[in-house]
C-alpha cells in the first residue's frame, strides 16, 4: 500500500461529508492516523461506538494538535467560531481546510483566524446526500464527483498540490475556482434548486391538508425527487441560504421572471411558447449528456449509506 498523504488528519464535525472522508482516507491508507471532534456527545458516542476516527476527543483543540491536515465539516454557519476555537493549537506548516457549500462567506470568516505560517485552503465536494451525521456517510460518496478548490492568493502550489491529491486518490474529479464565481455558480446548481424543493414539497403538503387529497402518497417520480432533495439537513441549509444570499436572490429573482413568462403562456395557451421552451432545454440536457458530463448523478439506491 503507498505512503499515507497526510500522516495526521483531524476532522472537525463527524457528519455525512466527514465520516464520508473518513471511510474514503482509510480505504485507500490516505491518512496515517485520524482524529475526529463533534460538539454533541451524542455524536461523539456515536463515532466511538462505529469507529469513526482512530480517536475521537472531547474537544476540537486536543482533535487539532499535531495535524497536518484539519477539515472543517461543519454547517457554514459554524466554520467562524470553530476557526476561533482551534487557531491556537495549530500545528506550524498545517493545512486547514473546509467543505463548506458556500465560500465567500467561509474565507471570511474563518482566514482571520488562520495563524501566520499555517495554510487555509477552502474546498467544496460537489457530493452528498439527503442523509446527514456519522453514520450517513460511505467511501463511495466521492467518487467520479467534482470537488472544487478555492485557493487563497500567496498559498503555495506544493499544498495545493496535497490537497488536490487528496480528492483525486478518493476518486474526485479537481478544479480550481475564485470564491465569488463559486457562489454564484452554486447558487443555480444547488442552492435555488433546493429552495425550489422545499417549496415544491411545502406547497404539496399544505393542499394535502386542505383538500385532504393523496398529493404525496401518489407522488410521481418528479416529486419523489423533491422530497428527497427537501430532506436534506435544516441546518446545513439554513445556513447555505444565510451565507449566500446575494448570489441565491439573484437567481430566484432571475427564476421568477422565467416563471411567471411560463404562467403567462399556459394562461394564454401559447402552446408555441411552451413547447419552443422545452426544446431548449431538452437540447442543454442532451448536451451534457453527450458531452460525457453527466456524472454528477450516482444511484444512491445502490450505493447505501452505511447501517
Ligand atoms: N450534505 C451535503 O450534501 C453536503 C455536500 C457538500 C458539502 N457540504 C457541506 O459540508 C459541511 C458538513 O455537512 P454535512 O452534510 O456533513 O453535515 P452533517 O449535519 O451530516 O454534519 C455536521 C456535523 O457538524 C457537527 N457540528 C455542528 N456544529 C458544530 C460546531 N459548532 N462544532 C463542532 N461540530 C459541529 C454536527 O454535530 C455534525 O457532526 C457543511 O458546511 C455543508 O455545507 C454538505
Ligand atoms: O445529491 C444531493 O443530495 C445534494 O444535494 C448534493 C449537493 C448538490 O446540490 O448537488 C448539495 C450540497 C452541496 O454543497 C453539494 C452537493
Amino acid at each position: 500500500m503507498s505512503k499515507p498523504i497526510y500522516d495526521r488528519v483531524a476532522l472537525i464535525g463527524l457528519g455525512l461529508i466527514a465520516s464520508s472522508m473518513f471511510w474514503a482516507m482509510k480505504r485507500a491508507n490516505l491518512a496515517g492516523k485520524v482524529t475526529g471532534y463533534a460538539r454533541s456527545q451524542e455524536t461523539r458516542d456515536t463515532a466511538r461506538r462505529i469507529g469513526l476516527t482512530d480517536r475521537v476527543c472531547d474537544s476540537a483543540a486536543e482533535a487539532v494538535e499535531g495535524a497536518d491536515l484539519v477539515v472543517l465539516a461543519v454547517p457554514v454557519g459554524a466554520m467562524g467560531p470553530v476557526a476561533e476555537a482551534i487557531a491556537p493549537h495549530l500545528k506550524p506548516g498545517a493545512t486547514v481546510t473546509d467543505v463548506g457549500s458556500v465560500k465567500r462567506h467561509v474565507i471570511d470568516a474563518v482566514a482571520p483566524h488562520i495563524p501566520e505560517g499555517v495554510h487555509f485552503i477552502p474546498a467544496h465536494p460537489l457530493a452528498g446526500t439527503e442523509h446527514s451525521g456519522p453514520e450517513s456517510g460511505f467511501a463511495e460518496l466521492f467518487e467520479n464527483r467534482w470537488c472544487l478548490i478555492v485557493p487563497l492568493p500567496g498559498t503555495p502550489d506544493t499544498e495545493i498540490a496535497r490537497l488536490r491529491a487528496l480528492w483525486e486518490a478518493m476518486g474526485s474529479n479537481v478544479d480550481e475556482m475564485d470564491p465569488d464565481h463559486h457562489d454564484l455558480v452554486l447558487a443555480v446548481t444547488s442552492h435555488a434548486p433546493h429552495l425550489i424543493a422545499y417549496t415544491m414539497v411545502g406547497v404539496a403538503d399544505d393542499l394535502r391538508r386542505v383538500t385532504d387529497s393523496e398529493v404525496i402518497k401518489y407522488s410521481a417520480a418528479g416529486f419523489r425527487d423533491f422530497t428527497r432533495i427537501a430532506a436534506s439537513d435544516p441546518t446545513m441549509w439554513r445556513d447555505v441560504f444565510l451565507t449566500n444570499k446575494d448570489a441565491t436572490l439573484e437567481i430566484l429573482g432571475r427564476f421568477t421572471e422565467e416563471l411567471f413568462a411560463l404562467q403567462r403562456a399556459i394562461r394564454q395557451g401559447d402552446g408555441q411558447m411552451l413547447f419552443d421552451y422545452f426544446t431548449r432545454t431538452r437540447a442543454i440536457r442532451r448536451g451534457i449528456i453527450e458531452a460525457g458530463q453527466d456524472t454528477a448523478a450516482p444511484d444512491f439506491g445502490r450505493v447505501k449509506p452505511r447501517e
